[in-house]
């Protein structure tokens, strides 16, 4: 266990949490009583210190009723007493008093408390979410899981606030009656005891038997919110297809979907309160009758009667709050059962038990029999075997869809291999740790991920402790230094929700500045020039070419004029290597990359290349006269 931490201290479990790819969940991720006792016992003291105020506030409450008591019987005895009745409401004003203090206290505690746990939960659930492979946030919506984390953030202080507000005034309020209940008659004391166990456990069978209809709420409303989520991040296809329509039919759907189980879930929580109301309505009832009763019969006094109907109607109103935290509690400990299945599942791809941090050399790359698929018995590699040595630059080409980018996303291990292994250097990416082996690869994607953040925070995203001039260096080096001086902040501009205030030939500069910066052995190039115009292009090549230098390269290319520099090409069709060898060799030959090359020289598209090329390749075409490096 963690040992307990202040308010604002960081909790050391989110250190313990971060960067591992662990195979079995932490315990806290397995339950969500196991989630609310981690993070409580994380903050010990300080929940500590709020469940004991509140308690204290909540008697306070108890003994202003008495206080009251004590007024009116010292008002209305045959033996009225002066000093009496000023003892009697200096006691009453005192815990009056007391009973805010200790309020405002309570939620001074509860504000320091959740928000610093709040902090916590959004950082490990992250932290932990992270961890999971690239499928997962495939087959999750990215909306749908950042609304997730708020929210158990936000589940997490309501359980808080409902407890120490809703749950210990009632509570309490009961065990006080009962106390003083008992004073005038025992059997006044056990009814109501009967009653307040009876409704309790009423109420929380009637909130367990409604935690379906609140899960099926919880589920529908976070995936309307992915669905929303994700149309407003495609508003681009939106516009261009004029599909304004169609998707608010789609989302009218989702949302009337969710609105029929909200409103289920909802009515049944209605249905709670009348049923207590009604329960409550008719304790009350007896409870004042059967006072009055003793009343009448000279047992109890005037104070006696005004306690009991005090703490009667108190009680009504409090099992009121007492009801609706529970069922809201059952809703919120539901939601948090949710999150925990969806983001506290096991990592995909874990980081073995003894796994050792990669350690770096020169970056020869192995396959050895790797069979691998997306689907079961739908393999995209059968029984593959490569070799590419230390410091080869290789291009991979091939029709779309053949396993290019698969093969590169294999050797990042972002995906786990179905038999066989790959190699870096002699370590099986199975026992290296994920990070250090990510940490080995600079990659630069077709699509480059930018942050909305600023040009030299998103360059300098390779390597956080790069300088000023480190980062200026990459960038001049990826032929990105003017456009940048020519942004209204320069290095400072913001670029946009995922960079979209650049274009996709800035954004791939970006891109290869940041592997210039990350200076790795291994680069993996994935269709890294395809957003270029030639110009453009010609310069970048110059600059990947620098990059490229004393690298194991791996170069996925549609267009072949970006690979035919390298020392290898690797044609692939159907996940399997058809050809391999020198680019000259390859295109002196009559094989696919012979015509491929043929073809598009010819200026036709990289498409109607890969329609074609799957046909016989019968004749030498003659090389092209086209291409950077021809
Ligand atoms: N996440 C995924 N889930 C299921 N199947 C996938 C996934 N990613 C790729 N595939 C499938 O695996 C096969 C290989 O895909 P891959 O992206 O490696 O091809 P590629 O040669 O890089 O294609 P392209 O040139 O179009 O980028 C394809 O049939 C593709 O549909």
């Amino acid at each position: 266990m963690n040992k307990p931490v202040g308010a604002g201290e960081p909790s050391p479990g989110r250190a313990d949490a971060a960067m591992a790819f662990t195979a079995t969940p932490p315990a806290y991720l397995r339950s969500s009583l196991a989630f609310a006792i981690h993070y409580v016992r994380q903050r010990a003291l300080l929940f500590l210190s709020l469940a004991l105020v509140a308690t204290a506030a909540s008697s306070c409450s108890v003994g202003v009723q008495y206080g009251m008591k004590l007024l009116v019987d010292a008002l209305s005895g045959s033996q009225a007493s002066h000093s009496a009745a000023w003892w009697a409401l200096g006691l009453f004003l005192a815990l009056i008093a007391g009973e805010a203090v200790l309020w405002r206290s309570s939620g001074w505690l509860a504000a320091r408390t959740t928000i610093a746990v709040g902090v916590d939960i959004r950082l490990d659930l992250l932290t932990y979410m992270t961890g999971h492979p690239i499928r997962y946030f495939q087959d999750n919506l990215a909306g749908a899981l950042g609304h997730r984390i708020t929210a158990t953030a936000g589940a997490f202080g309501l359980l808080t606030n409902r407890s120490v507000w809703d749950v210990a005034p009632p509570v309490i309020n009961f065990v006080g009656a009962i106390i003083i209940f008992a004073a005038f008659d025992i059997w006044m004391a056990v009814t109501l005891g009967l009653f307040a166990v009876a409704i309790t456990a009423g109420l929380i069978l009637f909130g367990i038997r409604g935690r379906p209809l609140h899960r099926a709420y919880a589920e529908q409303a976070g995936r309307v919110g992915g669905e929303l989520i994700d149309v407003i991040t495609n508003i681009w296809a939106i516009k261009a297809f004029s599909a304004q329509n169609r998707e608010r039919e789609r989302l009218t759907g989702a949302f009337t979907a969710e609105a029929r189980a909200q409103r289920r879930s909802w009515m049944y929580t209605e249905t709670s309160r009348v049923l207590h109301d009604v329960l409550l309505l008719i304790m009350a009832g007896t409870m004042l009758i059967w006072s009055l009763v003793l009343w009448e019969r000279g047992a109890i006094s005037a104070g006696d009667v005004v306690v009991v109907s005090a703490m009667t109607f108190r009680i009504l109103h409090g099992s009121r709050d007492l009801a609706l935290a529970l069922v809201d509690m059952t809703q919120q400990l539901t939601y948090l059962g949710e999150t925990l299945k969806i983001v506290g599942q096991p990592h995909a791809i874990a980081d073995a038990p003894q796994a050792r941090p990669f350690h770096r050399k020169e970056g020869r790359i192995t396959f050895r029999d790797v069979t691998f698929g997306y689907t079961a018995g739908r393999p995209v590699y059968r029984r593959l075997n490569l070799e590419i040595p230390a410091g080869q630059t290789v291009g991979i080409v091939g029709p779309s869809g053949t396993g290019k980018s698969t093969l590169v996303h294999l050797v990042q291990r972002l995906h786990e291999v179905d038999e066989g292994v790959i190699l870096i250097d002699g370590q099986p990416l199975a026992g290296i740790t994920q990070d250090s082996l990510r940490a080995a690869i600079a990659v630069v994607p077709q699509e480059v991920s930018l942050f909305h953040r600023s040009v030299m925070e998103n360059i300098r995203f390779a390597r956080p402790g790069a300088t000023d001039a480190a980062v200026t260096a990459a960038a001049r080096a990826a032929y990105c230094h003017d456009f940048i001086c020519n942004l209204p902040d320069g290095y400072e501009t913001l670029v946009g929700e995922r960079g979209t205030k650049l274009s996709g030939g800035q954004r791939q500069r970006v891109g290869i500045a940041r592997a210039f910066l990350k200076d790795a052995p291994v680069l993996i190039l994935d269709e890294a020039t395809s957003a270029l115009d030639t110009q453009s292009e010609m310069e970048v090549q110059s600059a990947l070419s620098e990059l490229m230098r004393d690298r194991t390269v791996l170069a996925v290319a549609h267009r072949l004029s970006t690979v035919v520099g390298l020392d290898r090409i690797l044609v692939l069709m159907d996940g399997t290597i058809v050809e391999d060898g020198p680019p000259d060799e390859l295109r002196r030959g009559n094989g696919i990359f012979a015509h491929m090359w043929s073809l598009q020289a010819k200026g036709l598209a990289v498409e109607e290349v890969e329609r074609n090329e799957t046909a016989k390749v019968s004749t030498d075409r003659g090389g092209p006269t086209l291409g950077l490096h021809a």
